[in-house]
């Protein structure tokens, strides 16, 4: 059966990559991406900010989409050391990922923040990856559902619109630890989180939902077949070329 919604395979390089290899694997996935010819799903990369120009310009005419990995709210100002989502833009990107568990425990961001943040992301013309996804505790507690719901509920920007929004599920305890919920689990959740989106927006049927965490070539095809899946946030794996075209190959 066709997918409606055009899925979308994202690396999050995460605080790695150094000039050199950075390029190298940003082109390496570009001529993989432009042997392809794709047009039937996305691709983008999310570099550390101090490498989105260059490999934006890596990229550039072979359809890999560039990202950012975080912004701030505001468009410019006096806050030394932050990303305004405009200067994301300026640089090339296309997308922002926003709320990621790792700043919501490194730096404290809120549902508010993320959602501001988010905002800023559409005010700059990007395209925000809204991150959300439960602890081992809550996980244990049987909290998954209700956190999903209040993160949810907490981020997701005023008047968002399925093509001005991407939320991706990413389990705090299977990011970088090579655990994987069940599909069924993943597949539960993303129906949740379209459920929830549904009382938030008028199109929640067209938002694409990315699932995140120990995603690998090895188990792409199974997670991104599960219903309402329509891509995959990938950490580690992003760093190698064959490892995550393979896992864009996998949809
Ligand atoms: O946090 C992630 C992507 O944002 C997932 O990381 P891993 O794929 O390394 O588990």
């Amino acid at each position: 059966m066709a997918r409606t919604r055009r899925p979308l395979i994202a690396g999050n390089w995460k605080m790695n990559g150094l000039k050199a290899d950075a390029l190298a694997l940003a082109s390496g996935i570009a001529d993989g991406v432009r042997q392809t010819g794709w047009t039937d799903r996305e691709v983008l990369i999310c570099p550390p900010a101090t490498l989105v120009m260059a490999v934006a310009e890596a990229v550039k005419g072979s359809g890999v989409l560039v990202g950012g990995q975080n912004c701030h709210a505001k468009p410019s100002g006096a806050h030394t050391g932050d990303i305004a989502a405009e200067m994301l833009r300026d640089c090339g990107a296309a997308c922002v990922i926003v709320g990621h568990s790792e700043r919501r425990t490194d730096c404290g961001e809120t549902d508010a923040d993320v959602r501001a943040k988010a905002e800023a992301a559409c005010r700059a013309g990007l395209l925000p990856i809204v991150c959300i996804g439960e602890t081992l505790a809550e996980q244990e507690a049987g909290m998954t559902f209700s956190v999903l719901a209040n993160q949810l509920k907490g981020s997701v920007p005023a008047g968002a619109t399925a093509a001005k929004l991407v939320v991706a599920y990413e389990p705090v305890w299977a990011i970088g630890t090579g655990k994987t919920p069940t599909i069924a689990e993943v597949a539960a959740a993303h129906a949740h989180i379209r459920k929830v989106l549904d009382g938030l927006m008028p199109d929640a049927a067209g938002v694409r939902l990315l699932y995140g965490g120990s995603v690998k070539a090895s188990n792409a095809a199974e997670l991104l077949a599960a219903g309402d899946v329509d891509g995959a946030l990938v950490g580690g794996a992003s760093l190698k070329v064959d490892e995550f075209l393979a896992i864009a190959k996998a949809v």
